[in-house]
């Protein structure tokens, strides 16, 4: 299914599972992932370890080779940079700076937007000349809005959400019977959650967040977040950040747990699953019956183009037609500035007939999926499903026996639908090249592809020469903005 080559993993790097207690290196974010290059024709290449989280080698330039010895000193040089990269402040720090800070005088609470840090009365000399905002009560409650959107387009692009999406995944969650929302990389619907305790409308809910932007912890105590990194399951504070899931997963007087995660789209889908699946491990384990077939309840929030890759490492799971929208993101946001219809979607392990979508946002119900729809999104006869997973209304084609995109035809030379422009009797280029935008060849064929990958230059063993490591979103150079190959991406898919 070409969909499906919308993943890192099919760029001709993947990742390989850890195998039992063999030691595995650490760079500043905790141990590192095992990748091994594929070639054409399905050779292997050399397996090397490479950062988990940072696709950006300006981020993290971690870069071993399987096999490689590395020197005792090294070994130290490198404990010493992954050390020299701890926050500044423990959290008990932080959370005794927040008490103090919260204790001040309207006047005297100011915030650092360069240090990205609220400031104390002693330390206003220090930041003297940078930029500093004053913090109102509402603010200090609202985090995801005082902090800058972290905007590194390759590692870690801070998307938020509308107010229209936190806002249904909260009533839908609150609606189902959860008190407790794990929030993995959502940041927003946490500072929503406690928004809302505040009022006193409902029933209060508990949620605790885990996050690799430690920014966060300058606002929550340690049991309502985590520095984590959700690619290797690694939690920075070791012990007594497991001690906190593991308390928050336990589920007392019938308080039910669910998982929220919005993960960095470029992420690898693999190695998220493995995360999520050892966050499910946990909570099993303290389910007081048995649940030993039970996945944690979870909702996965990533674009649909990634939805054969989800299913097959989480397949209890369903994409919903829900289409998740974010308030800085130039392309997944509603109204006119934006693509009206974001390509992000919901994959969950609850039972979909049970997640009801808004009518008055177009949605309606298919009694035979059991789920609820977009409108334009037919139900098919033929193929038993209401197939469209774009939002657009899908055409049934007799001769593939499947539908299809509304824009493409059937083509008879190549004996499938393509788009009218297809480039005929080459066997491709019906959704275009994820890598580089082009309609004119599938990414496996991009003239690009290498040039589009991070590039490490390792040490002794590579003589110098750059080695290929990790699929990038965007090359490294001539390259159009972020935003503008993202739209021409879009573009093709939406063919
Ligand atoms: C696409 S944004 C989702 C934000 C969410 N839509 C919200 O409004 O709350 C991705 C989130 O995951 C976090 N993140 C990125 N990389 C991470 C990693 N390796 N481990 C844990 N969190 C990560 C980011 O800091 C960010 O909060
Ligand atoms: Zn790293
Ligand atoms: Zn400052
Ligand atoms: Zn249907
Ligand atoms: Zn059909
Ligand atoms: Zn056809
Ligand atoms: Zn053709």
């Amino acid at each position: 299914m070409e969909v499906s080559e919308a993943n890192d993993e099919s760029f001709g790097i993947e990742v390989i599972p850890a195998e039992d207690g063999k030691p595995v290196p650490c760079c500043p974010h905790g141990p590192t992932l095992l990748f091994e290059k594929v070639a054409k024709g399905g050779e292997k290449g050399r397996r090397f370890y490479a950062c988990s989280a940072c696709r950006d080698r300006k981020d993290c330039n971690f870069f071993q080779w399987e096999e490689e010895k590395v020197s005792e000193v090294r070994l130290l040089a490198r404990e010493a940079e992954n050390q020299s990269k701890r926050p500044v402040f423990t959290q008990q720090e932080n959370c005794s700076r927040f008490r103090k800070f919260s204790s001040l005088p309207l006047d005297e609470k100011k915030f650092c937007q360069d240090c990205q840090m609220l400031l104390l009365p002693g330390e206003h000399g220090a930041h003297s000349s940078h930029r500093t905002t004053a913090v109102s009560t509402d603010q200090l409650r609202r985090p995801s809005v005082l902090l800058r959107p972290l905007d590194n387009k390759k590692s870690n692009a801070q998307y938020l959400f509308t107010d229209r999406s936190s806002h249904f995944l909260l009533d839908t969650l609150a609606g189902l019977g959860y008190k407790k929302v794990l929030c993995v990389g959502t940041p927003r619907l946490q500072e929503l959650i406690k928004l809302r305790n505040l009022e006193q409308k409902h029933e209060p809910m508990k949620s605790l967040l885990l996050d690799i932007d430690f920014r966060y912890t300058q606002f929550y105590s340690q049991d309502e977040f985590c520095h984590y990194n959700m690619f290797n399951h690694h939690f920075f504070d070791g012990e007594a950040s497991g001690a906190v899931l593991q308390a928050f997963l336990t589920e007392c007087d019938g308080q039910k747990v669910v998982m929220v995660a919005d993960p960095p789209f470029g992420g690898l889908v693999k190695p998220l699953a493995s995360s999520f699946s050892l966050i499910s491990h946990t909570w099993r384990k303290l389910q007081s019956s048995d649940c030993s077939n039970i996945d944690i309840p979870m909702m996965w929030i990533f674009p649909y183009f990634f939805e054969p890759r989800i299913l097959e490492c989480l397949p209890s799971c369903t994409m919903l037609d829900y289409q998740v929208d974010y308030d800085n993101h130039p392309l997944y946001k509603h109204g006119k500035t934006g693509r009206k219809q974001s390509p992000v979607r919901l994959f969950t392990n609850i039972s979909p007939r049970d997640v009801v979508l808004p009518k008055d946002e177009g949605y309606r119900f298919c009694s035979v999926c059991q789920r609820f729809v977009l409108s334009l999104n037919k139900h098919c006869a033929k193929c038993n499903v209401c197939p469209s997973k774009d939002g657009r209304e899908w055409k049934h084609c007799s001769m593939c026996e499947k539908c299809v995109k509304p824009s493409w035809r059937h083509c008879q030379r190549c004996g499938r639908c393509a788009l009218p422009d297809h480039p005929c009797g080459q066997g491709a280029g019906q959704e275009g090249c994820f890598n580089c935008g082009s309609l004119e060849h599938k990414r496996k064929a991009c003239p690009l592809k290498d040039t589009h990958r991070i590039s490490h230059r390792s040490n002794a063993k590579s003589g110098g020469k750059r080695v290929s490591h990790r699929p990038l979103l965007k090359p490294k150079a001539k390259r159009k903005s972020g935003a503008a190959r993202r739209a021409k991406q879009l573009a093709a898919l939406s063919k």
